[in-house]
């Protein structure tokens, strides 16, 4: 009877998805969604899959039995042995017995529990085929879509869809569960109707039903909701109610993470397009004292920073030598093969080892030239291009105190990035936390140190490369390591040693 019901439910809710796709949305050939005669078809696979998990069941109750007898003679043997365990253990047999069930017994006992059956193996298959029959995520979009399209066309409220009824017609067996809701909260989002969005996740949240047991299958709980709703908060800048809606979240919960990360991802957002005015009592010199080689060849510096230290250097790389980089065999092959897209770093990102030979060893004496130090031990260049959209989240260069690394060659001291060209728009490399934003500038390069004299790390040192809006951005890194430079550098670092009699010349 409540079947035939829905069948016609089914049957009406496809008439009316078929319509909303029919006003303008493209029909996806033997979607689901798009056909009463197509949904049909799904309660039959309902009807065997529900088939086939009873089967399923079957197969761990009669599992479930033989363990439950076993333990129950296992049981009553034990008790036996605890009345009386000297007079158990003086029976030769039963000694014998004792050692034999638990060096053969239990193994095949753990053997029969932990591993599935031939039954039971039969069945996961058979669900496994059945998962072609599935609606896919496609078909899930459409009815969504159908779904919303109703509502728009008929001005229904999600409250009264969640609750069965439909303009009037309200069947409460159809009553929406709080994951469907959700499903269509979160195809409002990708569908950029935030403020239904956010309707949906309302009426979720009043829906919900705390079922502990649910939430183990299908790993759906309120904190999901709480979270994707905080995302969609912080995207729009609402920052209050994005915190309100974390503040619902666990505790050191993975999910705050996300918060911090969020809120990293504005932090850059708002930096990438802002334009900074410089301090006026930094400087533009030329630079003749860092090595006796610069006495004859000055450096043209730009101060930026002073906390951390930071400085550009202009036409400090040659176009021949640009030419080269960009240009040599190996290194072409290896941005076009060993691209790597993520989400961490949009680039075609080369960390292959440039060949080596006279242009790579005259740019890191170079880098001594510019920064002082040694280039002993420092990690090989890297040369990054950035294509459409390419960037590079927020990050600082150094480790950290604890990583093993740090006890080799120690942690990043500085970094040097070179521009190896113009970026016609965006790409900026950004330093949100002292305001500077350094533009891609061909022959340029900026240096800054990570860490603090005490060798303490620097957070003021988290940087960013913005997104590429037009062209696209080609820049080679050297991070100069911390342990070589301590006859250059010198300076004691705070805890360094554990003894007591420390100098310390932290400062
Ligand atoms: O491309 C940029 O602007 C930043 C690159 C960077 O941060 C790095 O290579 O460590
Ligand atoms: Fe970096």
């Amino acid at each position: 009877m409540l079947k035939n019901k829905y069948i016609k439910f089914l049957a009406f809710l496809g008439v009316i998805i078929t319509c909303g796709i029919g006003l303008g949305k493209a029909i996806q050939k033997k979607s689901y969604a798009a056909s009463s005669f197509e949904l049909l078809k799904l309660l039959e696979v309902e009807d065997e899959l529900i088939e086939n998990l009873n089967a399923y069941v079957k197969e761990l109750k009669r599992k479930f039995n033989l363990l439950d007898k076993s333990l129950l003679t296992m049981k009553a043997e034990q008790n036996q042995m605890k009345d009386d365990y000297e007079t158990y253990l003086g029976n030769p047999l039963n000694s014998f017995r004792l050692i034999h069930r638990l060096h053969t017994d239990w193994r095949k006992w753990h053997h029969y529990a932990s591993k599935a059956n031939r039954g039971e193996l039969k069945n996961i298959e058979k669900a496994h085929q059945m998962r072609k029959r599935l609606p896919t995520a496609l078909d899930l979009e459409q009815a969504c879509r159908g779904i919303d399209d109703l509502m728009s066309c008929y001005d229904l409220k999600p409250g009264e869809l969640a609750a069965g009824n439909l303009s009037g017609y309200s069947i409460p067996e159809t009553a929406l569960s709080a994951q469907d809701c959700f499903a269509m909260g979160e195809f409002c989002l990708r569908d950029r109707k935030e403020d239904h969005a956010e309707d949906w996740f309302n009426v979720t949240l009043a829906n919900f039903n705390e079922d502990k047991l649910l939430y183990k299958v299908n790993r759906f709980s309120r904190f999901s909701v709480h979270n994707t709703w905080a995302a969609l908060l912080i995207k729009n800048q609402k920052i209050s109610g994005a915190s309100y809606r974390y503040g619902k979240l666990p505790k050191e919960s993975e999910n705050n993470q996300l918060y911090q990360w969020i809120n990293e991802e504005i932090l850059t957002k708002r930096n990438c397009r802002a334009i900074f005015r410089q301090p006026s009592r930094l400087h533009c010199r030329y630079n003749s004292s860092t090595t006796p080689f610069t006495r004859i060849a000055p450096l043209k510096m730009e101060e930026l920073s002073t906390d951390p230290y930071m400085v550009i250097y202009h036409d400090v790389i040659y176009d021949s030598e640009i030419y080269w980089l960009l240009n040599t065999s190996k290194l072409t092959l290896s941005l076009v093969d060993t691209g790597t897209m993520s989400e961490f770093r949009a680039s075609k990102d080369s960390n292959i080892l440039l060949p080596q030979g006279k242009v790579v060893r005259t740019l890191e004496e170079r880098v001594t030239d510019m920064t002082g130090l040694s280039m002993e031990m420092s990690e090989e260049f890297s040369l990054i291009n950035y294509g459409l959209g390419g960037h590079y989240v927020l990050h600082t260069d150094y480790h950290n105190h604890f990583n093993q690394t740090r006890w080799v060659r120690g942690d990043r001291l500085a970094t040097v990035l070179f521009y190896l060209g113009d970026v016609d728009s965006g790409g900026a490399t950004i330093f949100p936390m002292i305001n500077v934003s350094v533009t891609p500038k061909k022959g340029s390069a900026v240096f800054w140190h990570n860490l603090h004299n005490s060798g303490d790390m620097n957070i003021k040192t988290m940087h960013s490369g913005c997104p590429v809006i037009v062209g696209s951005k080609y820049v080679l890194t050297k991070w100069i390591n911390e342990l070589p430079q301590m006859f250059v550098t010198p300076c004691i670092r705070k805890n360094y040693f554990p003894t007591k009699n420390v100098i310390n010349n932290d400062n």
